[in-house]
């Protein structure tokens, strides 16, 4: 299982060590959330904050993306470091433009669903994806709990993925901790995000190694 922590939960004022801490800890890809206020009743941050704390590790940046329009900033996000670019089916870009553009970047497309969203929705794009990225709250806000009744998209789109792209990679946000992440891993999830129980633990290292130690 890779863990990829949500920088939503760590100390802005120190981003960038936090980033070195994380990268220290283990992690193996580093989660950035971005919101806009609009697809998503919360802001973070953009594509400057991300290209400015990008020196801090040489670790893989998973952007996810929640914004209306995410064609618009593709080569923004692909500027400041990102290497995988998630953005959400329901929002109101073109799909199969934006999954293009990303790779006409250079960089890895990833397609999210939020729980709302039936898995068939992505099976037209997994052969062209990297990864599918299966919501596991709703997004918006760290530290809420974990939709168990989620899972069995997963396993659909496992299914689906076997036949078009075995090598996609699924990956589920929100409410990853000790308690939740045996039961992804049983459903077949490849990455898990982790903001709280990472960030939030007096030890990253030993919140990691936990968090792996159970996929098992
Ligand atoms: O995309 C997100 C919220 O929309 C975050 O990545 C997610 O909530 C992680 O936080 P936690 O592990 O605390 O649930
Ligand atoms: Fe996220």
């Amino acid at each position: 299982m890779l863990i990829a922590p949500s920088l939503l939960s760590c100390d802005f004022s120190v981003m960038g060590e936090e980033i070195e801490r994380m990268d220290k800890s283990g992690a193996d890809y580093m989660h950035l959330d971005v919101m806009d206020g609009h697809f998503v009743p919360n802001i973070t941050f953009g594509a400057p904050v991300i290209k400015t704390v990008r020196k801090y590790t040489e670790k893989p940046f998973d952007v996810h993306l929640m914004i209306s329009e995410p064609l618009k900033y593709i080569e923004d996000f692909a500027n400041a470091g990102a290497d995988i670019i998630t953005f959400h089916i329901e929002s109101d870009s073109d799909v199969q433009e934006t999954i293009d553009k990303i790779k006409a970047c250079g960089k890895k497309p990833g397609l999210v669903i939020k729980p709302n969203t039936k898995a068939e929705e992505v099976f037209p794009y997994l052969k062209d994806l990297f990864m599918v990225l299966v919501m596991t709250v709703e997004p918006g806000f760290g530290g809420q709990s974990f939709m168990a009744d989620m899972l069995p998209k997963v396993k659909e789109i496992r299914e689906e993925a076997n036949k078009v792209n075995p090598e996609l990679l699924i990956e589920v946000d929100g409410g990853i901790g000790e308690a939740t992440i045996k039961q992804a891993y049983d459903a077949g999830v490849d990455v898990c995000v982790a903001g709280t129980a990472v960030f939030k633990a007096d030890s990253a290292t030993e919140a990691i190694n936990n968090l792996k130690a159970l996929c098992k």
